[in-house]
């Protein structure tokens, strides 16, 4: 199956958009690239990068002629793009997205385009704190799961170029189930994120003599929680808002299993303790090898040292996935 378009439309040029343009670009997977955005800063930063061919404020005209559109925006954007994309999409053309929640992809997007479409929700899993188009890099899906979840009416043969796609750029590809997709990603990402926000927040709070102890003495676990506690608020703001049920869902088992945490600190009990720890530790060495410790090896962004490894407790304790 050919991994090949004509045209590839990207609305929304962050971290993961420019990656995309610098991936396709270095593997030939495009003729054109189209670039999208909604600030004219963004833009010229994207053009001063060379990521695309057309630059444009005007999702609409991005999206003309291509028969491959990709949203890389917040998800919190998404609606009011599909208003905006859905009347002038090329018949044929497969629309995909990079969100990191999927079901309310399908809620907001799918009603706004046209039946001549073929509509394949997407989600990379692979990323840094970092956003905006000077973000990206080219091996940033190398080696990461990418899924899909694309709708029961979606020709296997589309679904299947679209993974052509993914797989060209470095990505492992597997499709699922959009709710399924929120529930494992709650707890593999969301929550983690939150914890993380709400550890480094916790030390905000606190009266600035401590504070600057804490920064002073954070060794690597505190300075995990520090780089997913950096990244890009509007996004996270999204994902909180559009994926409540599968996050309060996972965030209910999680706050019963702290308790449980709580209870044998406070009455001294040890064997719980290391029994749980013990537990802990073999997922994370299930992680390693299944070769998904870290990101890719080459980062490709000579600017920049590359981001560290992002397996904390939270991720350990959680199960999955990283990035
Ligand atoms: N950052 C990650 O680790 C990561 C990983 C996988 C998927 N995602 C998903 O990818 C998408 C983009 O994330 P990112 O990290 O590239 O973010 P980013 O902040 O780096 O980039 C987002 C870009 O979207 C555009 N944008 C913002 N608001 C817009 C609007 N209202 N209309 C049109 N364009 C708009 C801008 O060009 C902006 O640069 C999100 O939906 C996010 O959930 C992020
Ligand atoms: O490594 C990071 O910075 C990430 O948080 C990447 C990460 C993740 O949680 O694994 C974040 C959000 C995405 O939707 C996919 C990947």
């Amino acid at each position: 199956m050919s991994a090949h378009f004509r045209k590839l439309a990207l609305i929304g040029i962050g971290l993961i958009g420019s990656s995309i343009a610098l991936a396709a670009r270095r593997q030939g997977l495009v003729d054109v690239i189209a670039i999208a955005t909604r600030r004219q800063e963004t833009l010229d930063e994207a053009r001063d990068l060379k990521l695309g061919d057309i630059y444009t404020l005007d999702a609409a005209e991005a999206v003309r002629g291509a028969d491959l559109v990709i949203l890389c925006a917040p998800v919190g954007a998404y609606d009011a793009l599909a208003r905006i994309i859905g009347p002038v999409l090329e018949p044929g053309a497969i629309i995909s997205d990079v969100g990191s929640v999927k079901e309310h992809v399908v809620k907001v997007v799918a009603p706004h385009l046209p039946k001549t479409v073929y509509f394949i929700p997407g989600h990379p899993i692979a990323g840094t704190e970092h956003s905006g188009p000077s973000a990206g890099f080219a091996e940033l899906f190398a080696g990461r799961w990418c899924v899909l979840t694309p709708g029961a009416d979606v020709p296997a043969d589309k679904t299947e170029k679209l993974a052509a796609f993914w797989r060209a750029m470095g990505s492992k590809v597997e499709s699922m189930d959009a709710a399924h997709h929120d529930m494992v990603l709650a707890i593999t990402s969301h929550i983690p994120h939150l914890v993380a926000y709400n550890i480094v927040g916790t030390v905000a709070d606190l009266e600035t003599a401590t504070q600057s102890e804490v920064i002073k003495f954070s060794a690597s676990g505190f300075r995990d929680f520090t780089r997913i506690a950096a990244s890009d608020p509007v996004m996270w703001r999204d994902v909180f808002l559009t994926n409540r049920d599968a996050v309060l869902e996972m965030l209910g088992r999680f706050l019963e299993d702290l308790s449980v945490l709580q209870r044998a600190v406070r009455t001294g009990d040890g064997a719980s303790l290391e029994a749980m720890f013990t537990r802990t530790r073999a997922i994370r060495r299930s992680i390693i090898d299944a070769g998904q410790e870290t990101t890719a090896p080459d980062f490709g962004r000579p600017h920049e040292a590359p981001p560290e490894p992002t397996v904390t407790f939270v991720r350990e304790h959680g199960g999955g996935d990283d990035a």
